[in-house]
């Protein structure tokens, strides 16, 4: 897909991933709305962006993606500005352990309800243009993250809704493709002040920072191209893309069917 004209829209786009996605959409074109809670963060950078890109590339919508109304009402407002939706990130994720059914509300339902509003402006059954989805998983939606069993948990159920919904797209004619990424460790603030997230795992806060010594971490701008490559790439559709400092791969799954 060539990205020039098309609209995009990310949420958790003020800070670290999101933000990245959001300059890399605008780099090659398009037009971005940018979602999320923070609208201190999320109005400054709008501010620079409207400097850097021009004034009618970009939107910011206070949005938390954990309310229907509000992601339904700032998907709504996009098509109004810019015509339509080609492209929607559901990026929009936090870690904390102790707060577990807010990581799940947050990281799993978050990913779901962006998805389906966005497919009810998107699908080709509806009488959108079709598209491309991708949802941000992690790692840890591939493998076990043991000081983080229920940000884990998130993650795999993104990962298992993406590959679902994705199918489901086309073997329904939705016109759309769905893929998802999972990225290693990140230097964003999400990976700050690790100990005070993990809750009643924060014995495991120094095996975790040396795992991700090990692994070595990644620049958002590196899983920004990453995103890049599942947008623009056609053939993509139902992938699990993960991403780490010195490698990037396809997943494969077992063929069940
Ligand atoms: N940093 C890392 O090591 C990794 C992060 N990820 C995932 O990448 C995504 C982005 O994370 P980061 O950029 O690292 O985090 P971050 O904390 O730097 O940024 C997250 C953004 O999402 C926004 N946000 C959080 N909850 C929201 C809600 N309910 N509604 C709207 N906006 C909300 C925040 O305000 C913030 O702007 C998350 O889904 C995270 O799980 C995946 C792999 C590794
Ligand atoms: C404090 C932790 C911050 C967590 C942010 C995040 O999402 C980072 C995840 C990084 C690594 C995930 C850990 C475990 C994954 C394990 C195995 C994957 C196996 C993949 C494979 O090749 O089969």
């Amino acid at each position: 897909m060539a990205l020039d004209g098309k609209v995009a829209v990310v949420t958790g786009a003020a800070m670290g991933i999101g933000k990245a996605m959001t300059e890399i959409l605008l780099q090659n074109g398009a037009k971005v709305a940018l979602l999320d809670f923070n609208e201190t963060a999320g109005k400054s950078l709008l501010e620079a962006l409207k400097k850097q890109y021009g004034q009618e590339k970009t939107l910011f919508l206070t949005c938390d993606i954990e309310s229907e109304e509000q992601t339904k009402a700032a998907l709504q407002t996009t098509r109004e500005t810019f015509g339509g939706i080609d492209i929607m990130c559901n990026n929009a994720g936090i870690l904390n352990e102790s707060t577990w059914e807010k990581t799940v509300s947050i990281n799993l339902m978050g990913v779901i309800r962006g998805t389906y509003l966005a497919l009810e402006h998107m699908s080709k059954l509806n009488g959108g243009q079709g598209g491309v989805i991708i949802n941000t998983a992690s790692m840890a939606g591939l493998g076990p993250l043991p000081s983080c069993p229920v940000y884990t948990a998130s993650k795999h159920g993104v990962v298992g809704f993406t590959r679902a919904i994705a199918a489901a797209s086309s073997a329904l004619g939705y016109g759309i493709r769905i893929n998802v990424l999972c990225p290693g460790f990140v230097q964003t603030d999400l990976f700050s002040n690790i100990p005070a997230r993990l809750g009643k795992f924060s014995l495991l806060a120094d095996a975790t920072k040396k795992m991700a010594e090990k692994m070595e971490t990644l620049s958002v701008s590196e899983v920004a191209e990453c995103l890049l490559e599942l947008v623009v790439d056609e053939m993509k559709n139902g992938e699990a893309f993960m991403v780490l400092p010195k490698s990037k791969k396809y997943m494969t799954f077992p063929v069940l069917l």
